[in-house]
């Protein structure tokens, strides 16, 4: 079966059932909660296809077992930390608001990481936009983004992030992030960018130099 299948199957519980990847209680590696404990909830399926993507794996719906929000919320209570990050795959495919409210009944704060390429759905407490130039992003979820993720893969990506900078809310939070495998080369263009747009920040993918997940 095609994803579009696949994720029509699922579509029919209205969110109360979703495919989870992976889940795990670490350190948010990335952004403005960089250092954070927080526990990650990865659902499967996206259409975006970012080449570069470092989680491919989550592509496909097919294969990754379906659980109830409450199962998925219930299984992150068991840890101290009250902070969940929901990502992906693209989570924003599926429906949120039953997710967001089961962990909300758990006392979480809700984040999600998002390419925007589907529109926002679910209660959040904090947004992360990483726009992609395969799938543009939703003004629904453009205008409620908390924080900018550029993932800056060559020097052309400087002027492709103005743009959304633009258009999100003026107390948004800005961010460029290198693509890991060409970090060597981007991250001194980073460095003079940010010095001299220091309305920018750097984010580096600081689990991935811990090697946790
Ligand atoms: C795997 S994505 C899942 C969430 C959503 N699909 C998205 O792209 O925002 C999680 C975060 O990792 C970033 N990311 C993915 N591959 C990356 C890479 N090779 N280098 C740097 N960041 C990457 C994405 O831009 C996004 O901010
Ligand atoms: N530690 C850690 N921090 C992250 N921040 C965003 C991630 C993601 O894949 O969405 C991620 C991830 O995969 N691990
Ligand atoms: S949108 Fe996110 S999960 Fe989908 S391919 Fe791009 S980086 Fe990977
Ligand atoms: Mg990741």
């Amino acid at each position: 079966m095609s994803i579009k299948q696949d994720l029509n199957k699922i579509l029919e519980h209205s969110g109360s059932i979703l495919p989870v990847m992976e889940s795990f209680y670490t350190i948010q590696g990335e952004g403005f909660f960089q250092g954070h404990a927080a526990y990650f909830i990865r659902l499967a399926g996206c259409d975006v296809g970012c080449h570069w993507c470092d989680v491919k794996e989550s592509w496909e719906i097919k294969g990754h077992p379906v659980y109830s929000v409450e199962e998925i919320a219930q299984a992150g209570s068991a840890h101290p930390g009250r902070v969940a990050v929901i990502t992906g795959g693209e989570p924003l495919i599926y429906p949120l608001e039953q997710l967001t409210e089961s962990l909300k009944k758990f006392q979480f704060r809700t984040h999600i990481e998002t390419s925007g390429a589907y529109p926002l759905s679910g209660n959040w407490d904090w947004i992360c936009l990483s726009p992609k130039k395969f799938k543009a992003p939703h003004q629904s979820v453009i205008e409620n983004t908390d924080e900018l993720k550029i993932i800056v893969f060559n020097k052309s990506d400087f002027d492709w992030a103005e743009q959304f900078a633009r258009q999100v809310k003026p107390e948004c939070k800005l961010y460029l992030q290198p693509e890991w495998s060409k970090q060597n080369e981007v991250l001194p263009l980073i460095i003079e960018y940010v010095k001299s747009n220091p309305q920018w920040n750097i984010s580096l993918q600081i689990h991935k130099f811990m090697n946790i997940p």
